[in-house]
């Protein structure tokens, strides 16, 4: 499309960003062939086209767009919504074209699966650059909307052992009808858990344990006999019996998903963490504010405090920790707050003084452990329970 005067500022996939045009302009606009007309001002401006578009039959919408606070996930769904199924070439126009190319760029970052930071990236890189990134609020405005508009529809859910051990089980899908993985299932809550997964409709793939645990017995025997098509997984290194064993660098994929599994021994030989998106699943390795204990089964602080800091601690500072117990009511932490604030391995903590903290817990043994641990070699599987095929 070929318009009049400087007042359209790009041509770009079908998407014509404008500012304020005169009547003539608008007309010439129409007549160049826009098909559809989304417009980020409100009706009573002087300048609103809407009677001129819609008498060219053109399909004329408004989102007011006026303020970076009135770009919600609301209105950031709407404005990617438009863009996708607006008859091309589609006007986008606001007074200057600067609000104009944030429908666009939004649009653009989620059909090229751009992250916020490659989007932000795309924008300053065009000639000339969209002209949102002139206004600091309007441009954090748009990186946060931008996160929003990539977000996929991830079905999350953090489930609590109400039976004893304060166990966090977690509950990961592809989206509605997507497969899933349940990390760290509790025999006690297999009956909830299998009723939320079939209330949410996911097919779950993987019963996932973060390491041989010793306060609880595993879920996975328990979902395997209910559910013949999970698999049960746990590292090779923890030396349990699991249908498949895993360790780290290996990748546990679901859907279009995948857990990367990162080898945090320390709490027990065999642990690992799980990083899936902006999340990690950590296990016993860091705890909220604490960590797992190193006085038994093959614990060693001097490699927990390893673990933590090369493969936990390395994660962006945003990196969402989820442990697999809390004591105090926490339910998550983030990986730049537990390296401020954890007071056995973070705040600048030598390795020399963790050895020493944790020589000094003086924690009595879980009530469970005699049972668990047998249970939890075999993976959950009990006598009675069908054998996996
Ligand atoms: N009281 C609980 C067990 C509490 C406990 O020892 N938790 C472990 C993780 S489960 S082996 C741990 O590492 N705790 C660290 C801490 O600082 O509390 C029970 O009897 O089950």
């Amino acid at each position: 499309m070929t318009f009049p005067d400087g007042t359209i500022a790009y041509d770009a996939d079908g998407v014509v960003l404008a500012g304020d045009m005169t009547e003539d302009q608008v007309k010439a606009c129409l007549a160049a062939g826009a098909k559809s007309w989304l417009y980020l001002n409100e009706e009573c401006n002087k300048a609103c086209p809407k009677a001129a578009v819609e008498a060219a039959s053109v399909p004329f919408e408004m989102v007011p767009l006026m303020t970076p606070a009135s770009l919600t996930n609301e209105c950031v769904d709407k404005l990617v919504a438009y863009v996708d199924s607006a008859p091309k070439p589609a006007v986008i126009q606001c007074s200057t074209a600067t609000r104009a190319s944030i429908p666009y760029i939004l649009h653009k970052a989620k059909t090229d699966k751009l992250p916020a930071a490659s989007a932000m990236a795309l924008a300053a890189s065009m000639t000339p650059p969209l002209k949102f990134l002139e206004k600091p609020p309007l441009a954090s405005a748009v990186k946060r909307a931008l996160t929003h508009a990539n977000r996929k529809p991830v079905i999350f859910r953090q489930l609590f052992d109400t039976s004893g051990s304060s166990t966090y089980t977690y509950l990961i899908a592809d989206g509605p009808g997507g497969e899933a993985v349940l990390i760290d299932p509790v025999l006690e809550m297999v009956d909830r858990d299998l009723k939320l997964i079939d209330e949410l409709g996911v097919k779950l793939k993987y019963a996932v344990n973060t390491h041989c645990h010793a306060d609880h017995v595993t879920g996975s025997g328990a979902i395997k006999a209910a559910r013949p098509e999970v698999r049960s997984i746990i590292a090779a290194a923890s030396g349990a019996q699991a249908d498949i064993k895993i360790g780290h660098g290996d990748r546990i994929e679901f859907g279009s998903m995948f857990l990367e599994v990162r080898a945090t021994p320390g709490h027990t030989d065999g642990c690992l963490s799980y990083v899936c998106d902006d999340m990690v699943f950590t296990g016993d390795a860091v705890l909220i504010r604490g960590c797992g204990r190193t006085d038994f089964q093959q614990g060693s602080a001097d490699r927990l405090y390893e673990s933590v800091h090369t493969q936990i601690f390395s994660l962006p500072n945003d990196t969402i920790i989820y442990p697999a117990h809390d004591y105090k009511g926490h339910r998550c932490s983030t990986v730049g707050e537990e390296k401020a604030l954890n007071p056995r391995l973070g705040s600048g903590k030598t390795k020399d003084e963790f050895v020493e903290i944790m020589a000094n817990l003086n924690l009595p043994y879980p009530k469970k452990i005699d049972e668990a641990l047998p249970k939890n070699m075999v993976c959950g599987i009990q006598e009675g329970m069908p054998t996996p095929a």
